[in-house]
């Protein structure tokens, strides 16, 4: 039974000895687990460890002692946390007659926006979650986007509530989110929920999606997070900020480097996990990274493709000729984080609808 896809589903904190521990729980003992995949010491012999499941090339040398890494196969696993997740839903439409509702707000007409929304849409009937989504021109008011949450809050079939970010510029970002109910900000983005991730003793009730996709990636692929370097790209209140203190509940030792950073890539070559979510193409060379690294590509930035399907195609941070090279293991874009987000935001919404009805 899938109650939780984190690893501790809810990362707990044992005080002891001065140091404390993630907590394993036996929450999360149905979802599939690989043993360990990739190491962050470069070793020669990849294919004892690795496992079958995800049918990726393990990371291995060629003649001039170049890496070549493992590719972290994010739809893949996206899928399978998708599948465990409809199997959930129709338990619980089986055994009371609900399912999980899903509400977006989207006040943007920017294409890339829309598309993401789609996506998520596409991925809720599949799951069998319901979704609604109140699209918003994007010149409407703060008391328009208020209506929509207040709707949406009264209405007891809805469990998730989601504002697609960000929000045009006259819009006050943080005021909107301060304003949705706790219980339903799947997103994990209301103040009370990034400061109870922040702080420790405490659990916030939603952890943001695309953070809790990347530990989850690490974690499926057996990478030790534990007393690594992690250097996290970008200081966003919706993915670097909240993705640098789930990195620490894990142990990390993190340093966050933003646009104000001096000599990013020498901090960047320091890290056994380099995490970049920042939204600039290539900004992360070979270069920057140390030999065996771990790399997480959360960048979705959108490039003119007239040969794809909606005349755009979505390119990440890190230049990935040159990361495969140097690294251990490395998420495509796409194909990486995008859809685990995805999967963790269907994840929150399944979360929300059984707290709302006891149903465990
Ligand atoms: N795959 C997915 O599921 C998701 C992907 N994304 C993508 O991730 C990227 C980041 O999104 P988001 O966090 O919202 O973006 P923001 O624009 O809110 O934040 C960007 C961050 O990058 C930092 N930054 C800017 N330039 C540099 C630089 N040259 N060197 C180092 N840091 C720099 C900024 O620093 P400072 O704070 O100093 O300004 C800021 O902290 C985007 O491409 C977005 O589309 C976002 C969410 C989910
Ligand atoms: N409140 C809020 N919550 C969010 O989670 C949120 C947001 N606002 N604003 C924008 C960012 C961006 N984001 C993505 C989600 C999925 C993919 C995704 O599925 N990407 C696919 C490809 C999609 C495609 O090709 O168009 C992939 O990378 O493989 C990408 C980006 C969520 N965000
Ligand atoms: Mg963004």
């Amino acid at each position: 039974m899938l109650t939780a896809v984190l690893r501790g589903g809810s990362v707990g904190f044992r005080k002891g000895l001065g140091a404390w521990k993630a907590l394993s729980t036996s929450r999360c003992d149905g979802i599939l687990r690989s043993p360990p995949l990739v190491s962050l010491d470069v070793v020669e012999d990849w294919s004892t460890r690795f496992d079958q499941d995800y049918g990726e090339m393990p990371a291995s040398l060629n003649q001039s002692n170049e890496l070549t890494a493992a590719l972290i196969d994010g739809k893949a696993i996206a899928d399978e946390i998708r599948s465990e997740i409809a199997t959930e839903v129709s338990r619980m439409k089986t055994s009371i007659g609900k399912v999980p509702g899903l509400a977006v707000i989207l006040a943007s007409q920017r294409r890339e926006c829309q598309t993401y929304v789609r996506n998520k849409v596409i991925a809720c009937e599949e799951a069998g979650i319901r979704s609604d989504v109140t699209e918003l021109q994007d010149c409407c008011s703060e008391d328009e986007i208020l209506c929509a949450i207040t709707n949406f809050n009264e209405n007891p079939d809805i469990h998730g509530i989601l504002v697609q970010l960000p929000l045009p510029q006259h819009l006050d970002e943080g005021r909107m989110l301060s304003l949705l109910p706790l219980e339903k900000d799947v997103d994990g983005f209301h103040p009370l929920n990034m400061g109870n991730l922040a702080m420790r003793g405490r659990e916030p009730l939603f952890i943001s999606c695309t953070p809790k996709g990347c530990i989850e990636l690490l974690l499926r692929y057996g990478v030790e997070i534990e007393g690594k370097r992690a250097v996290v790209i970008g200081r966003s209140n919706i993915v670097g900020l909240p993705t640098s203190l789930l990195l620490q509940r894990y142990h990390a030792t993190v340093t966050v480097v933003h646009a104000f950073t001096e000599n990013p890539e020498e901090i960047a070559r320091e890290a056994d996990i380099v995490v970049s979510a920042v939204g600039m193409p290539n900004l992360v060379r070979g270069s920057w990274l140390k030999r065996g690294a771990v790399v997480i590509d959360v960048g979705t930035y959108p490039v003119e493709d007239p040969n794809s399907e909606y005349g755009y195609r979505l390119t990440g941070d890190v230049c990935y000729e040159e990361a495969v090279k140097v690294a251990s293991a490395v998420t495509p874009v796409p194909g990486g984080v995008g859809p685990m987000t995805i999967a963790m935001l269907l994840l929150n919404t399944l979360e929300a609808a059984k707290r709302a009805y006891n149903f465990y």
